[in-house]
């Protein structure tokens, strides 16, 4: 991975970097220095309150930043606890740079960090998420209940 090189989603449909899901963030994230970077604008369809971005939907965007992180140490795994410090309000329709890199790894225990910043430079909001690492059958009960789904 080179850096500035786009990054490919998760899945056709992730809620978070999906160009599939019409109600996902749509996240297009690129391999930086330090770990992974994405601009993002929260629209119209992620309100919370009027004309801020819901707290769910930044916590989405950090969510799946991490998920890219993870391509940085070549590890699968998945959010075990994920916490949020909302430093300013996240207006929407603003561009907000969303960086976030893997800090320490003990065991199958990855601490991943990150920040979100403003066009103007101001910090609006930063996370700490730890990851387990798993294999490839944890996704396994989930692919076979789609592929079995009629609906
Ligand atoms: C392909 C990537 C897509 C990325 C998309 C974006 C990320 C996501 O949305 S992932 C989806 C949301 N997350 C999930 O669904 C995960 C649900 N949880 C699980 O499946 C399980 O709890 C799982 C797999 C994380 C861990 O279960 P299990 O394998 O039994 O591990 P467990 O024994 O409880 O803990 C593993 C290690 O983590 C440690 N640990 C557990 N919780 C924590 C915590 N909150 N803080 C610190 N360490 C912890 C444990 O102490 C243990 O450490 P050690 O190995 O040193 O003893």
């Amino acid at each position: 991975m080179e850096i500035g090189q786009r990054l490919p989603p998760h899945s056709p449909d992730c809620a978070g970097c999906g160009p599939g899901n019409p109600a996902g963030l749509g996240l297009e994230v690129v391999r930086t220095a330090a770990g992974v970077e994405a601009v993002h604008r929260f629209s119209d369809a992620q309100v919370g309150a009027p004309g801020i971005a819901h707290g769910g939907a930044v916590a989405l965007a950090f969510d799946d930043l991490f998920g890219f992180a993870l391509y940085t140490v070549g590890s699968l795994a998945v959010t075990r606890s994920l916490t949020i410090e909302y430093h300013a309000p996240f207006w929407l329709h603003r561009p907000y740079t969303f960086s976030a890199h893997v800090a320490q790894r003990e065991g199958r225990r990855l601490l991943l960090r990150a920040d979100a910043w403003d066009d103007a430079g101001q910090k609006a909001g930063s996370a700490a998420a730890t990851f387990v690492v798993v294999s490839l059958g944890h996704f396994a009960a989930g692919a076979e209940q789609v592929m079995g789904r009629d609906d």
